[in-house]
């Protein structure tokens, strides 16, 4: 048997974290051979709602869940922490921008930051996935001056796999017979979903990027609105899919991306495609011996090179703002 995982999921009590804490205790996160000890963590409201969460996880006998304990303060929920899924945040309601959220929420991850960078595991690795998500990762891996800035990414798989599903269903093909895909930048309305190097079932998407009206009125718009119209049709922001993206994005930065693919996730750029060093914003990446890289060398012509700059300068922006808020 492998060693025990610390695994820290803030929001423990949320939608979120209600669709994912059982695939994590059943070895979705990690692999089925991998026991994961869970902490919760929670604000003191939260905490009772929690309990109930971890008595439906005892309940559910999991072979691979060593143990649950709850807190509710950053200092002990990342004590010891091997992986860190920052989850819990304000969710946007209808007719606002994730960015809305920055001042309500940008001021936990700051502590949150702190606390990982004084008590994580040597190993640590961190998803943040609350809203706006890329700048809170900004925010985190800013106040974590100890921790390596690879160990921080910002949760663009939804995105990515939202992508993956609508060029299935426009191509008749399976999710599966789609690959090299990219979001490019912020994980906002301005991201950039790019299928310009994308392969489907092993042939070149041009059918697919010389449809300019598909691309530019449907394709686009439906992957970066995508959370906005789950709120608008179910009440609520999306919960079981984030919670999937999740377990995507941790499973494949810890076991590596598949041969002849690439994911994308939000990471702190080194200055790649243009992309001022610092920021974190969404790239192609493949994950090798643990650790994200970033797919180099791709060709970013000028339809993609327009949309890649526009979502750049919202990140530049949000920088901007958390660095006014003081939060970095
Ligand atoms: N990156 C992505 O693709 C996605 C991100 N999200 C974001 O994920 C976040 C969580 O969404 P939901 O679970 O639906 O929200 P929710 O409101 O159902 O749950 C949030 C939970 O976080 C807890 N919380 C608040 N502040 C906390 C803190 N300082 N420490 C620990 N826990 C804290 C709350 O008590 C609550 O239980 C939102 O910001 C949402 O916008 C949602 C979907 C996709
Ligand atoms: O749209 C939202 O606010 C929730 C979210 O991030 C998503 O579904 O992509």
């Amino acid at each position: 048997m492998n060693a025990i995982v610390n695994v820290t999921v803030t929001g423990a009590a949320g939608q979120i974290g209600y669709a994912l804490l059982f695939r994590i205790a059943s070895g979705q996160l990690l692999g089925p051979d991998v026991p994961v000890r869970l902490r919760l963590l929670e604000i003191p409201q939260g905490v009772k709602a929690a309990e109930g969460t971890a008595m439906e996880l005892d309940d559910c006998a999991f072979p691979l869940l060593a143990g649950i304990d709850i807190f509710d303060n950053p200092r002990d929920g990342f004590d010891g922490a091997n992986i860190a899924l920052l989850v819990g945040a304000r969710p946007r309601a209808k007719g606002m921008e994730r960015s809305d959220l920055l001042e309500a929420n940008g001021g936990i991850f700051r502590p949150q930051g702190e606390a990982i960078n004084a008590v994580a595991a040597d190993d640590i690795r961190v998803l943040v996935v609350g809203n706006p998500a890329n700048t809170n990762a900004l925010i985190a891996a800013s106040n974590a001056p100890d921790v390596p800035k690879d160990r921080f990414s910002a949760m663009t798989r939804l995105d990515h796999n939202r992508a993956l599903t609508q060029v299935a269903k426009r191509a008749g093909v399976a999710v599966d017979d789609v690959r090299k895909l990219t979001i490019w930048g912020n994980h906002s309305a301005t991201q950039y979903p790019d299928l310009f190097h994308a392969e489907i079932a092993g042939q070149s998407s041009h059918v697919l990027t010389e449809d300019s009206a598909w691309l530019t009125e449907e394709f686009i718009p439906v992957v970066a609105t995508r959370g906005a119209a789950i709120i608008a049709a179910r009440g609520a922001s999306s919960a079981a899919s984030a919670a999937n993206a999740a377990i995507d994005h941790v499973y494949d930065w810890v076991n590596g991306t598949r041969e002849g693919d690439w994911t994308s996730a939000g990471i702190v750029s080194d200055g790649s495609y243009g992309v001022p060093e610092g920021l974190v914003s969404s790239f192609p990446v493949v994950s090798r011996g643990g650790s994200w890289e970033i797919v180099q060398g791709l060709e970013i012509g000028e339809f993609s090179r327009e949309r890649i700059d526009a979502s750049v300068a919202e990140l530049v922006e949000e920088r901007l703002a958390v660095r006014a808020l003081g939060l970095i």
